[in-house]
C-alpha cells in the first residue's frame, strides 16, 4: 500500500453546522474529516498533518509559502507517493497555482474540497476525498504539477478556476479544459499536461495588488496603491487589454517609479495582448511599459507576480516569464 501524506487546512469539507445560528463554521480537526470517510484507509496508508482549519477566505500568501514548504519536506520522504491536501474551495485556484509555481517534483500533489459540508444533502466531501486519493496512487499522475479533484475532474493548477458559488459543477479549467476524469473504472487522462515552470524565489513580495477597471475608473487607486510602497499592479482592463484613458497619468507614474505593471483581462477566457491602436487603448499601454499578463487570470498573475518579484527579476525579465516562460 502507498503511504500518502494528507494536509489539511479547513474549507467547507471540514466544517458543520453551528446549532445556534445555523451558520456553516470550521467544525472538523483533520482526523475527524477522515474518520468521516473510513474507506480512504484501505486505498492507502495515510499520515496526517492538520496545517490549520479556517476558511479559505482567510489564507494568506505567506501561508501557502509556508505550506509549499511542508509539502516540500513531505515529498522528500522516501516512502511518501504523493500529498493530498484539503482546502476551501473559495481560493483554492489560488493555492493550487502558487503551490504548482513552487514546487519542483515529479510526485502527484492533488487538492480537494467541497461544495457542502457532511451534514449537508449531498454533501460531494467523501467522494472528493476518495477520487483524490484514487488520482494520487495513479501511477500516470505523476509529473503533471499539482491537480485539483473535485466532482469527478481532474484540473490542472495552472487552468483550474471557481465559477460558480455553490454548485458541485463549480470547477472548470478555464481556456483548456478538465486534464481528466474519474469514474467506476478509474482514473482517466485525456492528454498530457507536463508541469511547465518553477519559481522557486527566496522570497515572496506581498505588495501586489489588483486594480479591477471599468468605464470611466480613475487612476486614483493607482496612484494611492505607489503611495502605499507596492511594488507591483495587476490591472484587470478589458477584452484584449484595454484600459480607460483617465489612467494614463497613473500609468505614466508607475513607469517613473519602476513598478511593474501587468495588464489582465475581466473576460473568464482567451488572452491579453496589444492590438488595439493608441486612441483605443492597446498602443498607448505599450508605451506605458505595461506588463500583457497572457491568459492568466488577475489572482493567478498577481501570485506570479510576488514570485518574481521576490527572485528580483528586472521589468523585462518580468516581462519574458509573461510572455513565453509562463508558457500560456
Ligand atoms: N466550499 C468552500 O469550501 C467555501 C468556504 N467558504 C471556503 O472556501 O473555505
Amino acid at each position: 500500500m502507498k503511504k500518502i501524506k494528507v494536509i489539511t487546512t479547513g474549507g467547507t469539507i471540514a466544517m458543520g453546522e453551528d446549532k445556534s445560528t445555523h451558520q456553516i463554521v470550521p467544525k472538523l480537526s483533520g482526523e475527524e474529516l477522515l474518520s468521516h470517510v473510513p474507506q480512504l484507509n484501505n486505498m492507502a496508508k495515510l499520515d496526517l498533518i492538520q496545517y490549520t482549519n479556517l476558511d479559505s477566505s482567510q489564507l494568506t500568501p505567506k501561508m501557502i509559502w509556508d505550506l509549499a514548504q511542508l509539502v516540500e519536506e513531505s515529498l522528500a520522504e522516501e516512502e511518501i507517493s504523493g500529498v493530498l491536501i484539503t482546502h476551501g474551495t473559495d481560493t483554492l485556484e489560488e493555492t493550487a497555482y502558487l503551490l504548482d509555481l513552487l514546487l519542483d517534483t515529479t510526485k502527484p500533489v492533488v487538492i480537494t474540497g467541497a461544495l457542502r459540508s457532511f451534514n449537508q444533502l449531498s454533501s460531494d466531501g467523501e467522494a472528493n476525498l476518495v477520487q483524490s486519493l484514487q488520482t494520487i496512487i495513479e501511477p500516470r499522475s505523476k509529473n503533471k504539477g499539482v491537480l485539483v479533484v473535485l466532482n469527478n475532474q481532474i484540473h490542472a493548477a495552472r487552468f483550474v478556476a471557481k465559477v460558480h458559488t455553490n454548485k458541485l459543477t463549480a470547477f472548470s479549467s478555464i481556456n483548456a479544459g478538465p486534464i481528466g476524469h474519474i469514474d467506476h473504472c478509474g482514473v482517466h487522462y485525456f492528454y498530457d499536461l507536463v508541469k511547465q515552470i518553477t519559481i522557486r524565489p527566496k522570497e515572496l513580495e506581498e505588495r501586489v495588488e489588483i486594480i479591477k477597471l471599468s468605464i470611466g475608473s480613475s487612476d486614483k487607486l493607482i496612484q494611492a496603491a505607489l503611495d502605499y510602497g507596492y511594488k507591483g499592479l495587476i490591472l484587470e482592463g478589458f477584452g484584449l487589454g484595454t484600459l480607460p484613458k483617465n489612467i494614463t497619468a497613473g500609468l505614466i507614474m508607475a513607469k517613473e517609479e519602476g513598478i511593474p505593471v501587468v495588464v489582465t483581462s475581466r473576460c473568464l477566457e482567451g488572452r491579453v495582448y496589444n492590438l488595439y491602436g493608441a486612441s483605443a487603448g492597446g498602443a498607448n499601454i505599450a508605451d506605458m511599459d505595461i506588463i500583457f499578463g497572457g491568459n492568466l487570470n488577475s489572482t493567478k498573475a498577481r501570485l506570479a507576480l510576488m514570485l518574481l518579484l521576490g527572485e528580483g527579476l528586472s521589468k523585462n525579465e518580468i516581462r519574458r516569464y509573461f510572455g513565453f516562460k509562463l508558457k500560456m
